[in-house]
């Protein structure tokens, strides 16, 4: 039976949780449980602190996880990356009282807090910096203000947190984090976990999509198609009346309007976009 971790809670539980509802799989029914059984899919799910997910995945104790790319990195483990989830992205930045002005040389002889003591350590020793890492297990944007830090490194979202405080990010991003599927490095994944990937993979590329469907006068198919060339190439059928055609294609989901928009400029008819709930290539 394959042995996959899900967030248990925080950021990226609810939206791992839901591509893997989409995906077909079995739901937990009660927040708490730890374990779910999916009998009919013949997998076992781990609902772990997402921070732990990478350790045991790296172990080789369970064999697929979910998590964020920055939790990973800071655990150390040995894991590979089989898929990006589509949700939880985020940059992990330095930040300091917005008055600071600092650079990350400023760094130098800094207490700095963070939650992520080894991917800090490890960016300060690229730089040849030496500074005293604090290490805090959240709410590390109010670390300042409480006199514990000079400096933080957290997670930055939408950036209100940091704002909230007083805060302003400074240097490049340490780590461009989004939710992921990991194995553990360097394993050939077996059926089973193969399988689980290109369901998960068929959900997460479905959401990034929509179907388009429209009518197109036959004069204006090359300019119409060249606006929805699809994935290999859009399909086009014919109609009853033989000046027009049906045509249906895979667009990406961000710019499926203005396309809808163009595609009526240009003289198309009965635009339709649907979701695409699974898909496989
Ligand atoms: N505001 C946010 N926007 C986007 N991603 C975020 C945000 N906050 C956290 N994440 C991502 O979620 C993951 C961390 O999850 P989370 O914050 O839930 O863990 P935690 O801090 O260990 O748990 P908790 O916050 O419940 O104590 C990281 O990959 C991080 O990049
Ligand atoms: O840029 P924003 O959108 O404001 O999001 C960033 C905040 O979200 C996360 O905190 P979380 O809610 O996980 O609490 P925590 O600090 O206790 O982990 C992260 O650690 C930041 O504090
Ligand atoms: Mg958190």
């Amino acid at each position: 039976m394959l042995r996959v971790a899900v967030p248990n809670k925080g950021a990226l539980s609810e939206s791992a949780a839901a591509v893997l509802a989409e995906a077909g799989y079995r739901k937990r029914s009660d927040s708490k449980d730890l374990t779910v059984l999916d009998n009919a899919n013949d997998v076992e799910f781990f609902f772990l602190r997402p921070k732990d997910i990478a350790i045991y995945v790296g172990a080789g104790t369970l064999d697929l996880g979910i998590t964020g790319r920055d939790l990973a990195r800071d655990s150390g483990a040995e894991v590979d990356e089989q898929l990006s989830m589509g949700f939880g992205s985020s940059t992990f930045r330095y930040a300091a009282p917005a008055d600071s002005a600092w650079s990350v040389a400023d760094l130098a002889g800094k207490r700095i807090a963070t939650s992520y003591p080894n991917l800090v350590r490890a960016d300060l020793a690229a730089r040849g910096l030496e500074a005293e890492i604090i290490r805090l297990d959240g709410a590390v944007e109010i670390s300042i203000q409480l006199g514990v830090a000079d400096a933080i490194a957290d997670v930055v979202g939408s950036g209100r947190t940091l704002r909230q405080h007083g805060l302003t990010a400074f240097g490049e991003s340490l780590c461009d984090s989004e939710g992921v599927l990991i194995s553990q490095a360097g394993v050939e994944q077996n059926k089973a976990a193969r399988q689980f990937v290109a369901r998960v993979q068929g959900v997460v590329f479905g959401q990034q999509y929509v179907m388009i469907d429209y009518d197109c006068p036959r004069t204006l198919l090359a300019e119409a198609t060249k606006l929805t060339p699809g994935l290999e190439s859009p399909t086009v059928a014919p109609m009853a009346d033989p000046d027009w055609a049906a045509v249906r294609a895979m667009v990406p989901r961000k710019i499926h309007q203005n396309l809808m928009d163009e595609l009526s400029e240009l003289g198309a008819k009965a635009i339709l976009a649907t979701d695409i709930r699974s898909c496989r290539f």
